[in-house]
């Protein structure tokens, strides 16, 4: 059994060239034995971070702790973590069994337990029924298992796996899905799993870390971050909620009017960072609010139904209206059928103060 280490990143920056700032002093504490997924759209400097985690790519400035040990200028192979590529990076002429115990070929460890190791970890990957094949003689899953097995089989405290399942089709994608969450909780070692996917970060994460323009944007468990998006980053991004932006025009007991451009205005909850003639922005998820009922002042508007889309189980209605961009409620079928809402239809809109959820400025 492995031993998990903590992961400890304090202000890590990296810059490619003098301009080119791909991650900004981030700091992101990930506990021993946690399953983490840097989530974010392209570009935002998730594959640099794991990359500097690893030791394949030198941080600008700060510092990265596994354990007790400070590993920022430690190469690869003195990191006690294992990287699994979006490639697999498997030899071809070698056999599985001999890809699996290369490293430990590496490190000089004696043929017979080398290969004996390798076969435990390909019965792990419960593949070992194809020891004897070639890479080639695998399908996709399968050679990702080899891949699994090959990075696991150092013992490494930590493995980082750069999208590992964006390679895979969908169905193959959610088998492998299971698969690493049960390795990680079978093995308790720390996962780092950079991905694109709201949907992978959510089924898989313990800790999801949503990066934006090379920043941290919200790092929390993923039920936290569904229901409570820190930014409008977060909540655009995952996509579940509805963003509302303006300018604070009263506060009040229950909370504050923004008024949004073009007139439109809404209700949302107080929050301390809240100033009368600052922007403010708020969250309403798409799947709480109401279609054909009249608003009460401030909680709803009436929009013109731009698209509509079948989602299996829910409609998806677009909608637009003054001062309102993008607003999308997901509507439940039967509910929708018995009142179907035509393309070009004007229709009121309407939600519960409960269900508004006042967000952070952003960090940029
Ligand atoms: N070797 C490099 N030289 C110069 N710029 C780079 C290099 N690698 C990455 N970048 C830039 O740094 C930024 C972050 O890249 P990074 O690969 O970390 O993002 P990412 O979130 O993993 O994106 P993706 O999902 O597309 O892989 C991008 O703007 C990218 O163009």
């Amino acid at each position: 059994m492995q031993q998990a280490a903590t992961i400890d990143i304090a202000s890590l920056t990296k810059k490619y060239g003098d301009d080119a700032v791909a991650v900004d002093a981030i700091s992101l504490k990930i506990k021993a034995g946690t399953y983490c997924c840097l989530l974010g759209p392209s570009g935002c400097g998730k594959t640099s971070t794991l990359r500097m985690i690893a030791g394949h790519e030198t941080a600008t400035s700060g510092d990265i702790r596994l354990g007790d040990v400070v590993v920022t200028d430690l190469p690869p192979a003195k990191r006690q973590t294992s990287m699994m590529f979006q490639s697999y990076a498997l030899f071809p002429h070698l056999d599985l069994v001999d890809n699996v115990a290369f490293s430990l070929k590496m490190k000089s460890v004696p043929k017979a337990e080398r290969r004996a190791k390798a076969l435990d970890m390909l019965k792990l990957m419960h593949i070992d029924q194809y020891a004897s094949r070639r890479p080639a003689q695998l399908s996709g899953g399968q050679q990702q298992r080899v891949a699994l097995a090959r990075a696991l089989i150092t013992s490494p405290q930590a493995l980082l796996l750069d999208e590992p399942l964006s390679a895979l089709d969908p169905f193959l994608k959610v088998k492998m899905r299971q698969e690493l969450k049960r390795l990680q909780r079978e093995l308790g070692v720390t996962f780092v799993h950079v991905t694109h996917s709201q949907e992978e970060a959510m089924a898989l994460a313990d800790l999801v870390v949503v990066m934006s323009n090379g920043r941290i944007e919200q790092a929390a468990e993923p039920r936290e971050i569904f229901h409570r998006p820190a930014t409008a980053f977060v909540a655009r991004f995952m996509g579940d909620h509805n963003v509302l932006a303006g300018k604070v025009k009263e506060l009040d007991a229950e909370g504050a009017l923004i008024e949004a451009p073009n007139g439109a205005s809404f209700r949302i909850p107080g929050a301390d960072h809240l100033v009368v003639g600052e922007t403010a922005e708020a969250a309403v998820r798409r799947d709480r609010i109401a279609i054909g009922e009249s608003p009460t002042k401030g909680l709803g508007f009436t929009g013109h139904v731009r698209n509509v889309e079948y989602r299996g189980g829910s409609m998806k209605v677009t909608l637009d209206a003054p001062g309102v961009e993008d607003f999308t409620v997901y509507a439940e079928e039967s509910a929708f059928d018995s009142a179907p809402h035509e393309v070009g239809q004007a229709v009121p809109l309407s939600w519960s103060l409960a269900d508004v959820h006042v967000l952070k400025p952003t960090a940029h």
